[in-house]
């Protein structure tokens, strides 16, 4: 087979399937539900019952959190009562894996028979009107990385995982957005959530002022380093997407002013809105079909 650079780092259809069975074999759950989560965010694990946990470390081929606010650990338990997987934090590119790599886990959910993905994330808000605190459940995103060939889609296509030319004009499920506001309404969460579009660059940098202007007029509400990877799989190989941004911060789009983003902020807004978030993903999941 033709090689590319990048195919080293691209595990084969055998390879993740061998993970995902090796995952199942430790635990009698059957996950039918995904999560991912960002920045601060790990708390999410703790209304999981039933649990399983499994250090990345542990698990070979997956790619290890380095970040603070990344436990780094595989949870496989009930939710809700519903059979699920989740990620207790995430590995980003920026860290040095290649997008493939980051493609690692999300296919391993897949072969373990996850058919709906979750994913959170730690955004920085763009849009004059959020605030810090808000939720952006996201509608659409702009790939900057991919702009730049930083796509975990690229090289040989494995047609067991997915097409090579995959739509992404519906990325994100329309019906779960649709929940994910009825139930913020229910909840009285509705002051907080929006819903927006979400740009992905690969950081480690938080971005320049004009960066940032640069994402406002091309249509961004919030910003990341992470989440747009992981969908682009997770819908290459079919599954449902839901995904949801904390606006952890409001990105710096003034010059010379002295306020300036940093990761310590991220963090504790994620302390402080995690009940909520978690009321509000259990209240999905609980209301999820997922036959
Ligand atoms: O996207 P998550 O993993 O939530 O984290 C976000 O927060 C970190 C910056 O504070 C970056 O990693 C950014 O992507
Ligand atoms: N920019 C990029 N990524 C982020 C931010 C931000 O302001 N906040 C949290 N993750």
């Amino acid at each position: 087979m033709r090689t590319l650079f990048i195919d080293r780092e691209v595990l084969s259809y055998d390879e993740v399937k061998k993970i995902a069975d090796s995952l199942l074999a430790q635990t009698p759950i059957r996950p039918k539900l995904g999560i991912i989560c960002g920045s601060g965010l790990g708390a999410l694990a703790d209304i999981v019952e039933d649990r399983t946990v499994i250090p990345y470390e542990k698990i070979p081929g997956f790619p290890v959190s380095t970040v603070p606010g990344h436990e780094g650990k595989l949870v496989i338990g009930k939710l809700k009562g519903k059979e699920v997987v989740l990620m207790q934090g995430r590995a980003h590119c920026y860290e040095g894996y290649p997008p493939q790599k980051i493609a690692v886990p999300v296919r391993t959910m897949k072969m373990m028979g996850v058919q709906i993905l979750f994913v959170t994330c730690a955004a920085g808000g763009i849009n004059d009107s959020y605030q810090v605190g808000d939720i952006m459940i996201i509608r659409d995103h702009i790939n900057l990385a991919g702009f730049a060939g930083i796509n975990p889609l690229v090289g040989m296509n494995d047609n067991r995982f997915g097409e090579r030319f995959p739509p992404m004009s519906d990325a994100y499920d329309r019906q779960i957005r649709a929940l994910a506001k009825a139930e913020a309404k229910r909840m009285g969460l509705d002051p907080f959530v929006r819903e927006g579009v979400y740009s992905m660059m690969v950081g480690p940098n938080f971005e320049t002022v004009t960066e940032c202007r640069l994402l406002r007029l091309v249509g961004a509400d919030a910003t990341g380093m992470s989440t747009v990877p992981e969908v682009l799989v997770a819908r290459h190989c079919g599954m449902r997407v839901f995904a949801m941004g904390l606006i952890s911060n409001l990105v710096i789009s003034e010059y010379d002013v002295d306020e300036k983003a940093n990761h310590e902020e991220v963090l504790e807004t994620g302390q402080k809105r995690s009940k909520d978030l978690q009321n509000l993903v259990a209240a999905m999941v609980e209301k999820l079909d997922l036959a």
